[in-house]
């Protein structure tokens, strides 16, 4: 199986936990997009009744053409689960997420979900947060340039993302800056300090908030889930 056929399956398997009438939150990206698709065959073929609040504006254009019905945080503050994909996932379910560009929504769509599910192909797997993928952060547009300074400063190594020679804007309005940081020692300590760089709207690092992986592996799907507390 290539990379999408995992996806596919893992999309597949999560999309058939979603129980009648629940409140989710949908993800961004191809593996959520996937998932959207899924849950939308649920909804025409078992009448399944769910209700789901979108990361992206992307995800928005999935789930109308998938059928499934959209809400918003003000009208639900609190969701049952949340379904989106990672780019890296260490073995403490923490997540370094927003290569698509839409990490702050899905940070507050998932701690607004009591279940967070992150639903990965085995590649994004690592040891290490920080080993295969820049760490994506979303600043204000004003003043980028000093925002981006100030995490030179720190060590860090700053990238303006582009898109067709353009600087990628979010769904928020909002520019995003890669770091390219090698392997994460403390990523929550790294979360924490580049909260305090003024201009830092969020940070792609996921700390404690999964509750469960789903990874697609040539095996099959297995589950990695949060030790309870
Ligand atoms: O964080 C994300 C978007 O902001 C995506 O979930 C992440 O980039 C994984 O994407 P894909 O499922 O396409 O591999």
């Amino acid at each position: 199986m290539n990379q999408l056929d995992l996806k596919r399956m893992v999309a597949y398997r999560a999309a058939q936990l979603v129980p009648d009438g629940a409140l989710i939150g949908l993800g961004s990206g191809s593996t959520a997009e996937l998932f959207v698709q899924f849950l939308g065959e649920r909804v025409r073929n078992e009448g399944l009744r769910v209700v789901g609040v979108p990361t992206s504006e992307r995800t928005v254009a999935a789930a109308k053409a998938a059928g499934v019905e959209l809400t918003t945080l003000e009208e639900h503050p609190e969701l049952d689960m949340a379904f989106d994909g990672a780019d890296e996932v260490d073995p403490d379910l923490n997540l370094v997420k927003g290569l698509g560009g839409a990490l702050a929504r899905e940070k507050i769509v998932a701690k607004a979900s009591r279940v967070f599910v992150v639903l990965v192909d085995e590649s994004k797997l690592v040891d290490i947060l920080g080993s295969k993928s820049p760490v994506p952060v979303e600043v204000l547009q004003f003043g980028w340039t000093r925002t981006s300074r100030e995490l030179e400063s720190m060590g860090l190594q700053p990238v303006l993302r582009t898109r067709d020679g353009l600087p990628y804007v979010t769904d928020n309005g909002n520019y995003v800056l890669d770091l390219h940081v090698g392997p994460i020692s403390n990523p929550s300590d790294l979360d924490l300090k580049l909260h305090l760089v003024t201009g830092v709207v969020e940070t792609g690092l996921f700390i404690d908030i999964a509750s469960l992986v789903m990874v697609g592996t040539q095996d099959g799907v297995i589950e990695m889930r949060r030790p309870q507390d």
